[in-house]
């Protein structure tokens, strides 16, 4: 069944693309598995053609998951750590209210993100048996910071709204509960360098895709435990998701990870405002169980803490996301080598961080 609908869909694509439909032309197909197919297009009136992508569902219980994708997208239209959304048709009618009888059923068309997906990024530090730089991690953990922020303040942008960065959302009342429900290391790319934006000169900006499984409430609710106390919350949930993959590119561990918790000691204000340490529960586990500090002796104490407060087992003892991003803020705008430890300062300067972008990102993605 699916290899009849996919060779009834790709020479369709081809077709329609072929004749330069609002100046998109066809390039190849990007993935394919058992629920849809993506596929490269070119915007040939732009120099160099600028590229998107379609996403078309193959399967019916796909074009549901494709109908919430669209409805997600469109409340994210505008959000710099958000994969955007360029067009789209639903129910028969595009966005601009046309109907298009060629393409049947839904599709999304959405910006191309040239830098490959964190997985990818995430085998080649494995690969290449290396420590990614502290100060590439606080670029990276800003945009996932930033990301959870426009989950939790969706900008709800017009079609073609500016790209802008979430900071200010946070002010725009209390958070809401949306979930991506699917944020693994394949569900998260990375796009081109922006030179007018200073945190996305020097480290691809980290964006989420996928939003199939996204919303409200939990696809799969499971049992009540420690993570999923009382009722489902997305927003903890989100930025568990983000700092879970943190720790991975941290550790270079992808497989299966154990909600076995471990004591993190933490500093807090005690009644007479004297400073106390007390010990929360996490599932930060590789970073914080017996012997981490010397397997990972040179990451950043501040990040192996903040990892330790996303992943905390209780929902309570995670941090507000306006602490997580005034923190995050500061470490990339103000870190330097010299507050790393002799035996890395080389790999922290800022010369570093570019070759290790080059390496990493760039040349690897190179045709
Ligand atoms: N905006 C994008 N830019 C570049 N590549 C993309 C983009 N969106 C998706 N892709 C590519 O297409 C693949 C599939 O996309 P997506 O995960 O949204 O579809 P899916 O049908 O839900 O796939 P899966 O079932 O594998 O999760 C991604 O892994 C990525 O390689």
């Amino acid at each position: 069944m699916r290899i009849l609908v996919t060779q009834v869909l790709i020479p369709t694509l081809k077709k329609h693309f072929r004749g330069r439909q609002n100046g998109l032309k066809f390039r190849r197909i990007i993935g394919q598995g058992a629920f849809g197919v993506t596929a490269l297009l070119h915007d040939v009136r732009k120099e160099p053609p600028k590229q998107f992508i379609i996403k078309r569902a193959l399967r019916a219980d796909a074009v549901d998951d494709l109908r919430l994708e669209i409805q997600a997208l469109r409340r994210f239209r505008g959000a710099a750590h958000i994969t955007q959304l360029a067009s789209y048709r639903d129910r028969g009618l595009n966005d601009r209210g046309k109907d298009n009888k060629e393409i049947p059923g839904p599709y999304i068309i959405m910006d191309y993100l040239e830098n490959g997906t964190f997985k990818e990024f995430f085998e080649r530090c494995v690969a290449g048996n290396i420590r990614v730089p502290n100060r590439v991690l606080w670029y990276i953990m800003l945009c996932f910071i930033r990301s959870c922020v426009a989950l939790a303040w969706p900008p709800k942008g017009e079609q073609g709204a500016k790209e802008e960065l979430e900071d200010t959302y946070i002010i725009n009342g209390n958070p809401g509960s949306f979930a991506h429900n699917d944020m693994h290391m394949g569900n998260v790319m990375f796009g081109g360098l922006e030179p007018d934006v200073d945190e996305h000169s020097i480290v691809p900006p980290l964006k989420l895709i996928d939003f199939g499984l996204a919303g409200t409430r939990d696809r799969w609710p499971r049992p009540v435990g420690p993570d999923n106390f009382n009722a489902y919350q997305g927003l903890p949930s989100n930025v568990k998701h983000a700092a879970t993959m943190m720790m991975k590119l941290i550790t270079g561990y992808g497989g299966r990870l154990s909600e076995r918790s471990v004591d993190m000691p933490v500093t807090v204000p005690d009644a007479k405002g004297n400073a106390k340490t007390i010990k929360i529960p996490t599932q930060a586990n590789l970073l914080w169980q017996a012997g981490a500090h010397e397997l990972y002796p040179y990451l950043d104490e501040l990040l192996r803490q903040l990892i330790g407060d996303m992943m905390a087992t209780y929902y309570a003892n995670r941090p507000f996301l306006k602490y997580l991003l005034d923190t995050a803020l500061e470490a990339v705008r103000t870190r330097r080598s010299s507050d790393y430890h002799p035996n890395i300062q080389n790999e922290e300067t800022g010369r570093a961080m570019r070759e290790f972008v080059k390496r990493f990102f760039l040349d690897a993605q190179a045709p």
